[in-house]
């Protein structure tokens, strides 16, 4: 980690937590060409240019599984510095969605209640032990 990366200012992130009435979530798996390929992680996607945080989410919702979220409250935020980018992540839990998610992008997803699933990404990591406890 270095000075120049610190001093960089953040990208908003727009992640999502699908939350199932049973506690189950929803994970996706990184595409290859992605830094971090083949790693787990909310879907979720970077802030684009006049959007909101959730006009975001929704939309990477509806690009990469087919899904429109309706409603999500925001849960929490995370910074990380990656050797790729210094990000601001914007967690938001839904439990209101319409449609079933589809591989729009290739990817692979899983529902989860006991994360099974690895490696997931490091900015991600801490975010499961605070589920557990939602
Ligand atoms: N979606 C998502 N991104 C996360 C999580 N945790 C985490 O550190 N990130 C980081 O947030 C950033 C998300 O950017 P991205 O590259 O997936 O976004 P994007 O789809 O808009 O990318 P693009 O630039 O290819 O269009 C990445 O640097 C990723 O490493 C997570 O749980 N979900």
């Amino acid at each position: 980690m270095t000075e120049a990366h610190l001093s960089t200012q953040p990208v908003d992130v727009a992640v999502g937590i699908l939350m199932k009435p049973n506690g189950d979530v929803l994970l996706g798996q990184r595409p290859a060409g992605k830094p971090y390929a083949g790693y787990w992680e909310f879907p979720g996607g970077k802030v684009d240019p006049g959007e909101t945080i959730f006009q975001a989410l929704q939309r990477e919702f509806m690009e990469e599984l087919g899904i429109a979220v309706l409603s999500a409250e925001e849960w929490c935020g995370v910074e990380h510095v990656y050797e790729h980018a210094h990000v601001r992540l914007h967690f938001f839990i839904s439990r209101e969605w319409r449609g079933e998610p589809q591989s729009l992008e290739g990817q692979a997803f899983a529902w989860q209640g006991e994360f099974s699933v690895e490696p997931l990404l490091p900015a991600t990591i801490p975010l499961l032990q605070w589920i557990e406890r939602k």
